[in-house]
């Protein structure tokens, strides 16, 4: 659904975009991360057709943004990071301004407008002017406009910031009714383990390259080149300890009041080994299980120091 190839972006000299390669299949549900600055916005600004790319090309839905852009219009949605929404409307005058702009007739309008505010979790204010509305209001709000033209696809530029916590779970969950609904949603945040929850697949950029892309757990699997384990025992932690340190594919081993540490470069069935050879030494397990990094910890590691080439 949406094809990004070679694509750089110059700001004068400045290089905002190097040569990025992107692929989104259909009903995929995106994460778009990267650090201040590294080049998000731009991307999804040449994606709405609001930015000229210097060079490469981005396609979404098949049309070229560069050659077809009234095309590819028709078939997104976009909420940028900074909106501004018109204080004197109400609600629903709002909806209808923004589908009277996408050629709805009026008629349609009126079916169409309820069942937006629905989705969005604003039918109570239906009547209130849009100046009274809190932010988290004004951006799902801003969500219903996107979507008064029933794109395949939406392009939503940090949907949660500036949200308090309760307001970033209720926009979570109208992306997860989206997805179902089908679109395909890129969706950029800085909010690391919030996207972790509702995302398919993410794409990590860093100074206008990408350095990572992938299923969200692909990628986690690919940093653990280093697992943590957990394991507890009913006694005789210290002498598991000290015995831990000769297995194989065990490089760090560490016991506190929480029980023992262990540093494990080895894969599922090194792991699974090393839990027979514990209980065959008569050790008595109670736990023994991997420490599940977030996303937030992935996106540390991947753009930590710029040593991400094997990522790439
Ligand atoms: N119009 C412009 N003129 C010059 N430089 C720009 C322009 N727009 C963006 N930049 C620069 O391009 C780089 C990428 O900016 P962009 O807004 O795409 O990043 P971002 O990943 O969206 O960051 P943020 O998370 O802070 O919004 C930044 O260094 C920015 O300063």
């Amino acid at each position: 659904m949406i094809e990004i190839q070679n694509l750089t972006k110059t700001y004068g000299n400045f290089e905002a975009l190097k040569s990025v390669n992107l692929s989104i299949d259909k009903g995929t549900v995106f994460g778009f991360v990267g650090p201040n600055g590294a080049g998000k916005t731009t991307t999804m600004s040449i994606l709405a057709t609001l930015l000229l790319p210097t060079s490469g090309t981005a396609k979404v839905g098949g049309f070229d943004v560069t050659e077809h852009p009234h095309e590819v219009r028709k078939k997104i949605g976009y909420m940028p990071d900074f909106f501004g929404v018109y204080d004197q409307f109400k609600t629903t005058e709002y909806l209808h301004f923004y589908g009277a702009s996408y050629g709805i007739a009026r008629p349609e309008r009126e079916k169409l407008i309820p069942q937006l505010l629905d989705l969005v979790n604003l039918s109570d204010k239906k009547d209130s002017y849009v100046d009274s509305l809190s932010r988290g209001m004004k951006q799902r709000l801003c969500l219903a406009r996107c979507l008064v033209h029933d794109p395949d696809v939406l392009i939503l530029d940090e949907p949660a910031s500036g949200l308090d916590p309760r307001a970033r779970i209720e926009m979570r969950e109208i992306l997860k009714e989206l997805k179902l609904m089908g679109k395909t949603i890129i969706i950029s945040s800085h909010i690391l383990p919030e996207l972790a929850e509702m995302v398919d697949e993410i794409g990590v950029i860093e100074h206008g390259a990408m350095v990572a892309q992938g299923r969200v757990s692909d990628i986690q699997n690919r940093l653990r080149v280093k697992r943590v384990l957990h394991i507890r025992v009913i006694d005789r932690a210290e002498e598991l300890a000290a015995r831990i340190r000769d297995e194989a594919h065990v490089s760090q081993v560490f016991s506190d009041a929480m029980g023992i540490h262990v540093q494990f470069t080895g894969g599922d069935a090194e792991q699974s080994i090393l839990l027979g050879n514990i209980i065959a030494s008569g050790f008595q397990v109670i736990s023994y299980n991997e420490v599940q990094s977030n996303l937030e910890d992935v996106f540390l590691e991947i753009t930590k120091g710029g040593s991400h080439n094997e990522l790439a």
